[in-house]
């Protein structure tokens, strides 16, 4: 039994799901990283051809099976602005439940995360969604800051959530948000991927995707050891039939790799004085291109510690989010969380993020404040730490008699959620 002071013993585990923007995780609690993580995109192709349909049929394509090349395929993100999520929302929960971790939904109950801001509406949603759809035995949904707090063993903290699209200052007092403090700005890992992107379009850079070309690497071999470097054949592959979205989405996966593994936040402000003569970096693109890049590597990430963002107002560095939002909180506090504060986010895996953010904090405050950032080096932990929260969360044995069960949904209906989940 589930819930209602009944508790659950641990005879199944639990599955925790984390739907973030551009990744979603999926996988079983108690376990240290999810078994899943998938993009958080489904493929359509609207008024299909029989006749080039392959073996999956015709649609909505989730997880892997977005990235082959597909004619027409319209790729969409689960939380796209504007239109219905629920059917994206609900074909991705089946993907990573059924698909991937190919688990029966009505055997197992379900941890998901939410946004930190409270939504009544999209929490009721979901609580449906999974009762109606999935036909789940018991549900809880806990938001992403508190998560993160509790994956580094703290049930109070400031967390500075770096994400795909958005950036979140979110204080957690003893477990609950503080919903009056929260700072959050659009944007994230995905603004620097934009920058990036025009700043290459600018360069004339051609990024040419995977499925655009067929590369045939040759190797002269001797006595067992390579000789000289391999020589590579391009044969083009006409695909007029592609979608804009799927051509962008192939484009930006280049671009968010040659960010990842090249770009770096600098120790002190970014001035192309001072930077005129950092080393550049060499990146190979798919078709075997070279790519440049000099300061840029330290000029573009610089744009998350200053308010030179076009487009977005009142931004003035992630350092003065976590300012702003402890500044929100009440006096008796402020020292806890700055003493305190979960960095977590994939954005935040710039190398010198840390180091920076630290500085830049410390500077904002009073002496005798101490920041301490707490930022696991694991890349892992740092991208999954709403996830493992929930791991650790829904595996605790105290936590069983908290899961709001199947039979309490049948009587109270969804709205049911927000007096059994703060
Ligand atoms: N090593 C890295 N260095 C720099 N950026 C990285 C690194 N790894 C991932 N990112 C960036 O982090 C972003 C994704 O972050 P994350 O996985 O936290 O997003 P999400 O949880 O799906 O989205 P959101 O928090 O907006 O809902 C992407 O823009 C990605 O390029």
């Amino acid at each position: 039994m589930y819930g209602g002071g009944n508790y659950y013993a641990d005879e199944v585990s639990g599955i925790v799901l984390d739907i973030g923007c551009h990744l979603t995780r999926a996988g079983y609690a108690g376990e240290d990283t999810p078994k899943v993580v998938i993009p958080s995109y489904i493929g359509m192709i609207e008024n299909p051809d029989p006749n080039q349909m392959d073996v999956e049929g015709i649609a909505p394509f989730a997880g892997e099976k977005i990235m082959k090349y597909r004619d027409f395929m319209k790729l969409e993100q689960v939380f796209a602005e504007g239109g219905d999520k629920s059917e994206k929302l609900e074909e991705i929960c089946r993907e990573a439940i059924e698909n991937e971790l190919k688990l029966n939904p009505r055997e197992h109950p379900f941890l998901l995360s939410e946004p930190s801001i409270h939504d009544r509406e999209s929490r009721v949603a979901l609580t449906e969604m999974m009762f109606e759809k999935f036909q789940i035995p018991a549900f809880y949904i806990v938001k992403s800051a508190v998560l993160s707090s509790f994956a580094s063993g703290r049930s109070t903290s400031l967390v500075l959530d770096s994400g795909a699209y958005t950036t979140w200052a979110v204080p957690v007092h003893d477990g609950y948000v503080l919903q009056k403090s929260i700072v959050k700005f659009n944007i994230g890992g995905e603004t620097i991927t934009d920058v990036l992107l025009n700043h290459l379009v600018s360069l004339g850079v051609n990024i040419r995707p995977h499925y655009t070309f067929n590369k045939t690497v040759k190797c002269f071999v001797e006595g067992g050891e390579v000789q000289g470097n391999p020589e590579f054949t391009l044969e083009d592959i006409p695909r007029p039939n592609v979608d804009p979205s799927y051509q962008d989405f192939s484009i930006r996966e280049i671009v968010r790799d040659i960010k990842e593994t090249t770009f770096k936040v600098s120790d002190n402000t970014f001035s192309e004085t001072s930077f005129a003569n950092v080393p550049s970096s060499s990146y190979e693109l798919p078709d075997g291109t070279q790519v440049q890049l000099g300061n840029e590597r330290y000029r573009i990430p610089e744009l998350l510690f200053s308010s030179g963002i076009e487009g977005v107002i009142g931004f003035s560095g992630v350092h003065q989010m976590v300012y702003d939002s402890i500044t929100r909180c009440d006096m008796d506090i402020r020292r806890e969380l700055y003493g305190n504060v979960v960095v977590t986010g994939g954005n935040s895996l710039f190398g010198g993020f840390t180091d920076r953010l630290h500085k830049k904090l410390t500077e904002l405050t009073t002496q005798n404040m101490k920041v301490k950032l707490i930022a696991p080096q694991s890349t892992i932990e740092r991208r999954f730490s709403s996830w493992i929260g929930g791991s650790i969360l829904a595996s605790l044995g105290s936590f069983q008699q908290m899961w709001m069960s199947k039979q309490e949904y049948d009587e109270h209906g969804a709205i049911l959620i927000e007096r059994k989940c703060p």
